[in-house]
């Protein structure tokens, strides 16, 4: 079909980076070309499916079975979660009208931790590949919101005597492979072994995983915003390219993280986030800060209107105590992609050249703005705690033929080595009228795009 094909076209031609955004419906087409829906992820036109896994957090069993093409609806399909009591029986009772659908619950040992993490891996009958994501397994999460998928290459099965560990330069095997054997269950270990019987040398993202735990020695730097800080020491740009470059955060929830800055926000996580190459002791000036986050207004003139609010988890009770953040926000334009007002549900991360017009590198990861999702340095900062599991992938210019940066694509559907960041740079601050979106407070001065009020029970 026309748009099938169009669409698979446009698959072909933003391959570079493997980067996508979720289709948007109710804005025009043009905005869509390169854009993704999971029913194209998931179509036979990407391979053969023998069998899948879907990690997420919140799923809608009947609907995700209705994603996948008619002739695929039978395979094997591994739920993966983090649901408990209730929800964890509604999800059991859900798939047993599936025979094909096992679950498989993820331990939450930490208070307050969530099974955010968003991925396919997708087994075919020549090859698997691994998709990441920001999407929830719901109906109304590929809809009207702004989210970010990351398609891998097919990766090949390896030959049986084949040496190679089948791994790239980024490890993202054994990064993945890291991240799978931390869940600890056994309902995991036919998808480790189907990693391992692959060739992934094509991977060029690094794998930015959390996973619950106190996490010391080793481990320290195996997850969280410590293995960014680990990645871009290694391999990032170096202290002089980017001193004083902009770290950009943009999310769609946030958590406690004290009452100022120098808690967290603007100490270990500003720390890793600006790390550069080089001189480890050197100390670059604190690089400024621009943290992008949904405004009332932004939700309220929004395509879905208050109701994509429901999304957007910011608390009342939580942003009281820490008005200090509020001085970082900017709001939420993507006149870019046409998606100013498709809400985002995607979480990146970015260092911007001070005319905006280059990055020093991306990342797309379901870790909101929270010290659940990167970790919180503790004891002495001899370990990092996590509450929560999540995922995503890193963008370093080398790993894509890019010479030191890359070139930030300020135009839609350009098919150059401009990367193409999702919404647009330099970001707007907030005005002065402008408040944070909070999610469990009544508006009714001002009617959304539906003619409706937010009046939260
Ligand atoms: O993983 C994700 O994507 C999401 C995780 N939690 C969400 C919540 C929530 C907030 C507090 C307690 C429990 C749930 C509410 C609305 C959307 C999300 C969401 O989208």
């Amino acid at each position: 079909k026309l748009d099938q094909k169009g669409s698979d076209h446009c698959l072909k031609m933003n391959d570079r980076f493997g980067f996508y955004l979720t289709k948007v419906a109710g804005i025009d087409n043009a905005h869509n070309l390169h854009a993704v829906h999971i029913k194209d992820i998931l179509s036979t036109s990407m391979g053969n499916l023998q069998a899948s896994a879907q990690f997420n957090y919140m799923f809608d069993i009947p609907w995700l079975i209705q994603q996948y093409p008619v002739e695929f609806r039978s395979k094997p399909l591994l739920i993966v979660h983090g649901m408990q009591r209730e929800t964890k029986a509604e999800y059991d009772m859900a798939a047993m009208n599936y025979s094909n659908v096992k679950l498989c619950q993820a331990k939450m040992e930490i208070m307050y931790g969530t099974h955010h993490t968003k991925m396919m891996l997708l087994l075919y009958d020549n090859g698997m590949r691994v998709v990441i994501t920001t999407a929830n397994n719901i109906h109304q999460d590929w809809y009207q919101k702004t989210q970010g998928v990351w398609i891998s290459p097919l990766f090949p099965k390896l030959d049986k005597g084949e040496a190679s560990a089948g791994d790239s330069d980024t490890h993202f095997k054994k990064d993945l492979l890291e991240y799978l054997s931390a869940y600890k269950l056994n309902g995991l270990k036919e998808w480790q072994e189907h990693i391992k019987q692959h060739n992934m040398s094509s991977a060029k993202v690094f794998i930015l995983g959390s996973v619950p735990g106190r996490h010391l020695g080793e481990k320290k730097t195996a997850f969280g915003h410590l293995k960014l800080r680990k990645i871009l020491q290694e391999h990032g740009p170096s202290v002089s390219e980017v001193k004083g470059w902009p770290v950009v955060g943009q999310f769609s929830s946030i958590g406690s993280m004290g009452p100022n800055k120098d808690n967290w926000l603007c100490a270990e996580w500003r720390e890793s986030l600006s790390t550069a190459k080089g001189l480890g002791g050197l100390r670059t000036a604190d690089a400024p800060l621009k943290l992008i986050f949904p405004t009332k207004d932004n939700i309220r003139l929004s395509l879905e209107g208050y109701p994509a609010g429901a999304s957007v988890p910011y608390s009342i009770h939580t942003a009281k105590k820490q008005q200090f953040l509020h001085e970082y926000f900017h709001q939420w334009r993507a006149e870019v992609q046409g998606r100013s007002r498709a809400m985002p549900h995607i979480k990146t991360y970015l260092r911007m050249s001070p005319d905006s017009k280059k990055i020093a590198w991306f990342a797309v990861t379901s870790s909101n703005l929270s010290k659940a999702a990167w970790g919180a340095l503790e004891k002495k900062q001899s370990q990092l705690m996590i509450r929560s599991y999540e995922i995503g992938v890193l963008f370093l210019p080398q790993m894509f033929g890019a010479e030191k940066f890359f070139e930030v694509q300020d135009k839609e559907c350009q098919n150059s080595g401009e990367f193409p960041v999702p919404y647009d740079l330099p970001p707007t601050p907030y005005t002065k009228q402008d408040r944070p979106w909070l999610w469990d407070i009544p508006y009714k001065d001002l009617p959304d795009t539906h003619g409706n009020m937010w009046c939260p029970s």
